[in-house]
C-alpha cells in the first residue's frame, strides 16, 4: 500500500519532490518543451497551497549528451507555471542546497541542481545502500517528507528514487498515484484488448510482447517502427542493407531470432506491416512487402497505407488499446502519416493508453489527442506493462512510518 497526498500533514512540512522533467533542450542549454513539468504543477501546487516548502529534486539528460544541463531554466519555467516565485540553487545536496532548503519560508520552492551532475545518481543501487549515498545523507536532515512524483523514472534505482524513501515518511504524488492507477489496472479493461508496439525500442517491446501473448492481456499486437521491422525481417522479409545495418548498429540484431520465437509460439495474434515507406527522389515512396527489398540505400521509415487498412480493421473491434513508440519516423514530415492516422484510429476506441516521452510529444506536434490516458513514462510504462515491479514502486511501499494526515 502505497501513502499518497492524502495521507500527508502538509502544513509546515519541508518536502523533497522527485519529479521527472528530463525534456528536450534547445541549442542555448534552455528548456524546448516544458510537458513534463506542467504534469507535475498539480502535485507541486497542492503542496505549496497546502503550507509546505518545497524542495524539487530531478535529473536532466545523461552524462555526455547535448541534452545533460543545468535545471536553471526549468525552474524559471516552473516559477511561470506555478503563478509564485521559485528560487533555484546550483548545488544539489551540499551546504548551499541544505541552506536553499532551509531558508524556505511557508509555501516557498526551490529547484535543487541536477542530480545527475553527481556520479551516484547515474549508478543503480539496492535501497538500503542507496540511503547511505551522499545525496541521500546531506539531504535527509533538512527534510521531513519525501514525495516522488517522477513515474517516468521509477525503473531506476538511483539515491534520489530509492534511497531518499528508505530514510524518510514517503509518499506518491498526483502524477505517480494517476500512472500507477491506470497502468496498474490493464487487465481489468474491456476486451478485445490490443496492444501496437512501435519505436525503437526493441528488447523492451519483444519484453512485452511475451508477456501481453503468455498472459493472454493481448488479443492482438500490432507491430510497427524499428519493432515492425524486426518482425519484418524475423519473418523473412529482405527489408534491405539500410534497414538491417541501422537495425544492427543499434545492438538489436540479436532481438530477430527472439521476434522469431515470438513468431513461433503467438503468430495468429501478432500483426506484421504489409508496407512499408521509404525516401525516393526526396519524396515518400511506398513499397509491398512483395516488392521487397527496397533501392539501394532506401531504409523503411514507416508504415505504409494497406498496413493501416489492415491494422484499422483489427482496431475497429477493440474495447482497449494500449500503444507504445512511433510508428515511424516522425521527425519527418514525409514519415509522419502512419502515426498520425494509427493514433489517430485509436483516440476513436473506448479505452486508449499511451505510453512514451517522444511518442507523446510527436503525438502533441501532430495534434492528435482524445486518448482516456497519456502516460509520462516511455521505459517506465513500458516495464510496467510487463508487470514487472519498479524500483522506485517498491521504495514507497517499503517506506518508513509517516505521520498522520491533517484530517
Ligand atoms: N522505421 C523507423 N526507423 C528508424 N527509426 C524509427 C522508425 N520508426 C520510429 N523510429 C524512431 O523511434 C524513436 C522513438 O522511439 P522510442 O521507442 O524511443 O519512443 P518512446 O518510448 O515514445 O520514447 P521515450 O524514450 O522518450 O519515452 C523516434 O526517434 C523515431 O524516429
Ligand atoms: O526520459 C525518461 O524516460 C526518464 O527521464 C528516464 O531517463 P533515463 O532513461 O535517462 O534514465
Amino acid at each position: 500500500m502505497i501513502a499518497t497526498l492524502d495521507d500527508l500533514d502538509v502544513e509546515g512540512t519541508t518536502v523533497g519532490v522527485r519529479v521527472d522533467v528530463n525534456s528536450p533542450i534547445d541549442d542555448d542549454d534552455t528548456l524546448a518543451d516544458d510537458a513534463r513539468l506542467r504534469a507535475h504543477v498539480d502535485t507541486l501546487s497542492e503542496l505549496l497551497e497546502r503550507g509546505g516548502q518545497v524542495a524539487v529534486l530531478a535529473h536532466q539528460g545523461r552524462p555526455g549528451g547535448d541534452d545533460f544541463v543545468s535545471l536553471a531554466s526549468h525552474a524559471d519555467r516552473l516559477s511561470t507555471l506555478l503563478d509564485q516565485p521559485v528560487d533555484y540553487v546550483d548545488a544539489t545536496f551540499s551546504e548551499a542546497a541544505r541552506e536553499a532548503v532551509r531558508d524556505l519560508s511557508n509555501g516557498g520552492c526551490v529547484v535543487l541542481e541536477n542530480t545527475r551532475f553527481y556520479s551516484e545518481e547515474y549508478m543503480e543501487f539496492d535501497p538500503e545502500r542507496a540511503a547511505r549515498t551522499h545525496l541521500v545523507e546531506g539531504l535527509e536532515p533538512v527534510l521531513d517528507a519525501y514525495v516522488n512524483d517522477a513515474f517516468a523514472a521509477a525503473h531506476r534505482s538511483q539515491p534520489s528514487l530509492v534511497g531518499l524513501p528508505s530514510v524518510l515518511p514517503s509518499y506518491a504524488g498526483r502524477v505517480m498515484e494517476s500512472e500507477l492507477d491506470v497502468l496498474g489496472s490493464i487487465e481489468e479493461t474491456d476486451t478485445p484488448r490490443v496492444y501496437v508496439l512501435g519505436g525503437a525500442k526493441v528488447s523492451d517491446s519483444i519484453d512485452v510482447a511475451w508477456s501481453v501473448l503468455e498472459k493472454g492481456l493481448a488479443d492482438h499486437v500490432l507491430t510497427a517502427g524499428v519493432v515492425g521491422n524486426v518482425f519484418l525481417i524475423a519473418d523473412g522479409v529482405d527489408l534491405g542493407d539500410a534497414s538491417s545495418d541501422f537495425i544492427y548498429d543499434q545492438g538489436y540484431w540479436d532481438e530477430i531470432d527472439r521476434a522469431a520465437d515470438l513468431l513461433d509460439a503467438y503468430g495468429d495474434r501478432i500483426a506484421l506491416p504489409r508496407d512499408v515507406a521509404v525516401a525516393r527522389d526526396d519524396d515518400r515512396h511506398e513499397l509491398g512487402v512483395n516488392a521487397l527489398p527496397p533501392g539501394d540505400g532506401e531504409a523503411a521509415m514507416d508504415i505504409g497505407n494497406s498496413t493501416l487498412d489492415y491494422y484499422r480493421r483489427i482496431l475497429s473491434d477493440a474495447e482497449t488499446v494500449i500503444l507504445n513508440g512511433p510508428a515511424g519516423v516522425f521527425e519527418d514530415e514525409r514519415f509522419q502519416t502512419g502515426t498520425q492516422e494509427l493514433y489517430g484510429v485509436a483516440t476513436d476506441i473506448p479505452t486508449s493508453i499511451v505510453g512514451g516521452g517522444d511518442t507523446a510529444a510527436a503525438l502533441r506536434t501532430l495534434g492528435v489527442e482524445g486518448f482516456s490516458h497519456v502516460s509520462t513514462g516511455g521505459g517506465a510504462a513500458l516495464r510496467m506493462l510487463t508487470a514487472e515491479s519498479l524500483p522506485a514502486v517498491t521504495a514507497l511501499e517499503n517506506a518508513p512510518q509517516r505521520p498522520a494526515a491533517d484530517d
